[in-house]
């Protein structure tokens, strides 16, 4: 697939997660690096910084893209030759897509601890890192059961609810507004995340905010499962976390539209979960409280204070 068409396929969201987004998009700039046949350094070192761009302007939230872009494109600045950066480029790009796996392995045992046996779980959207956490914890015997949303406008519930269905997990599919409703059932809530602000707030999938908040209500915890590639370096000087809107026709079909001539939709696809909502934050270098995101930007993610900015 070329870089083009992974771009496309990102911004359809026919590749989507925040996980699958940053593998995808290391893959793509590999695949395209190894392609080109440049005269010189500058020319191939140009030549991938409008790569990046074109990925990079696909989804504005996941910050999980610009991470997996720039922790690759730092190798491919940094090179003496075009072979260099050729083999830099494909050696980060391999490590990063296999450590992102591995991640979400290690947070699916992390996670699995704060699942106890008779669990019930609400979890909301999509999410890779979070689901993880529930099927280790059924396939290590625990007796849970699940709460999926259905994810309006994407649907994304469906793919949740037929992972859980098929790795055998008795799963009650809700539609969003049906969360309050239920959360005192729940005695545990698990959602992903797209980005993590310095400050601990968690940016996942519209809704989120919500459910956090009945969680809260009803003294439910509520665990962000998250690779520390999740983590957004930028907010700590500052920078706001971008969330995108969608086109109105995935809530409201333009035939109908088009004769409400007041009426205007609005589709984020992601809201902001602050911190005091958010019980723990389950990566792959262990659990940590909300308020640690500062050290795992620093100390993990491995960015320069001027990479910051
Ligand atoms: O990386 P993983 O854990 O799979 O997913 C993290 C988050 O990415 C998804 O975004 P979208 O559906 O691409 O908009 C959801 O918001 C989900 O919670």
């Amino acid at each position: 697939m070329s870089l083009y068409e992974t771009a496309d396929k990102i911004k359809s969201m026919e590749i989507r997660g925040a996980g699958r987004i940053a593998r995808y998009a290391a893959q793509a700039l590999k695949e395209h690096g190894n392609g080109l046949k440049p005269s010189d350094l500058n020319t191939f070192q140009r030549e991938m910084e409008k790569a990046s761009e074109v990925l990079l302007k696909t989804r504005p939230t996941a910050v999980s893209l610009p991470n997996a872009v720039n922790i690759v494109m730092r190798e491919v600045r940094a090179a003496g030759t075009i072979e260099d950066a050729k083999e830099k480029l494909t050696k980060t790009a391999d490590s990063f897509i296999e450590d992102s796996i591995n991640s979400v392995s290690k947070i699916a045992e992390f996670g699995s601890r704060h699942i106890k046996d008779g669990d019930t779980i609400l979890t909301h959207c999509n999410s890779e890192a979070a689901l993880a956490c529930i099927i280790k914890a059924h396939e290590d015997g625990k007796e849970i059961e699940v709460f999926a949303t259905e994810v309006r406008p994407r649907n994304q519930g469906l793919i949740t609810i037929k992972t859980l269905n098929d790795a055998g997990i008795k799963t009650s599919f809700i539609v969003d507004s049906a969360a309050r409703y239920y959360m005192k059932r729940v005695n545990l809530a698990i959602t992903g995340a797209d980005a993590i602000t310095v400050n601990g707030a968690v940016v996942n999938k519209i809704g989120t905010s919500q459910i956090a908040l009945c969680a809260k209500e009803s003294r439910t915890p509520l665990i962000v499962a998250a690779e520390t590639y999740k983590f957004a370096p930028k907010t700590v000087s500052g920078d706001l976390i971008d969330i995108e809107e969608r086109p109105s026709s995935e809530v409201l079909d333009d035939s109908i539209l088009k004769d409400l001539k007041n009426v205007r939709v609005r589709n984020p696809a992601f809201d902001v979960t602050p911190a005091a909502y958010i019980d723990l934050i389950i990566t792959e270098k262990g659990a940590i409280p909300p308020e640690m995101a500062y050290t795992i930007i620093k100390e993990y993610l491995g960015w320069k204070i001027e990479e910051f900015s």
